[in-house]
């Protein structure tokens, strides 16, 4: 496959190994500093687009990749407001798109079974739920898109939380926040050189269940990003990662 690479930092630069590895071309890199070279003529010398920049460009990008009518794989988290509409005009337009907060097999595994938890704890209204999500001090966004697909696993699950609210909490600056009663706290930590830490935890009185997934690096996230374009080959319509690994168990 012929790959185009909008985002060139931390994570475009493994997506660019392991497509190398899996016998793909790179033909096109996009970062911050050559934008003017994102035209439809130069899109269109590749199969598809893997799109991992900012939250603040990501949105312009997808736009560019429907312009030129190249399929695009979207990991940039930050941006899950403009969904429907996003989803909208990938549909108006005939467009091939794929987005996924986390591209890894465990994250994707670890969504599954949340929401199988979250289903089971309502039967056991005495524990109270929380997300907690760690990250690296360069993360744009907060909270984590994984900790918001987690988020939304648990409230289309458990009955008696309604919304989620996130808190950043760098070195305990932030003051602590009191929950609602149907607000699902997401607190986010940012420590230094962290890849990507999730936890959800149901605590009680007597005990906590602990639910975690740690990334030791970001090779998960890339592989993942790259067995999505191969998997969004010759597909037209609107897609995430869900759809890809189906765990219909
Ligand atoms: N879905 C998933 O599995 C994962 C998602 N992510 C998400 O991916 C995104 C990127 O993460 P990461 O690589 O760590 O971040 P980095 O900050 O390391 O890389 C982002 C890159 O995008 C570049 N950039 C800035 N503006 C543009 C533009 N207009 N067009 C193209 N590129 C641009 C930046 O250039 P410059 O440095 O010059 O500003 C930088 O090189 C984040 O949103 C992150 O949350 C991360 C890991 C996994
Ligand atoms: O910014 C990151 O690094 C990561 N971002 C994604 C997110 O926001 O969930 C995925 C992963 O956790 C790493």
């Amino acid at each position: 496959m012929k790959i185009a690479l909008s985002g060139y930092g931390k994570m475009g630069k493994i997506i660019e190994k392991m497509a190398l590895d899996r016998k793909h071309e790179i033909v096109l890199i996009i970062d911050q500093d050559n934008q003017h070279e994102m035209t439809p003529e130069n899109l269109r010398q590749a199969d598809v687009v893997i799109e991992f920049s900012t939250p603040h460009s990501v949105l312009a990008n997808i736009q560019k990749c429907f312009e030129a009518g190249v399929p695009v794989v979207v990991g940039t988290t930050g941006w899950y407001e403009q969904m429907e509409q996003i989803k909208q005009q990938c549909l108006d337009n005939g467009n091939a798109f794929l987005w996924a907060s986390n591209f890894s097999v465990g994250v994707n595994i670890f969504f599954h079974v949340n929401k199988m938890l979250a289903k089971i704890m309502n039967r056991y209204p005495y524990y109270e739920v929380q997300v907690e999500e760690i990250h690296h001090t360069q993360k744009l966004d907060a909270p984590s898109g994984t900790a918001i697909t987690i988020a939304e696993g648990i409230l289309d699950n458990l009955e008696n939380k309604k919304g989620w609210k996130n808190v950043l909490t760098n070195d305990g600056a932030e003051e602590p926040y009191t929950v609602k009663p149907d607000e699902l706290l997401i607190e986010s930590l940012r420590i230094e050189n962290v890849p990507g830490t999730h936890t959800v935890v149901y605590d009680s009185e007597v005990d906590s269940i602990e639910f975690k997934h740690t990334a030791h690096n970001r090779n998960g996230f890339a592989l993942g990003a790259v067995l999505a374009a191969e998997w969004l080959q010759g597909k037209q319509g609107f897609y995430s990662a869900q759809d890809m690994f189906n765990f219909n168990v």
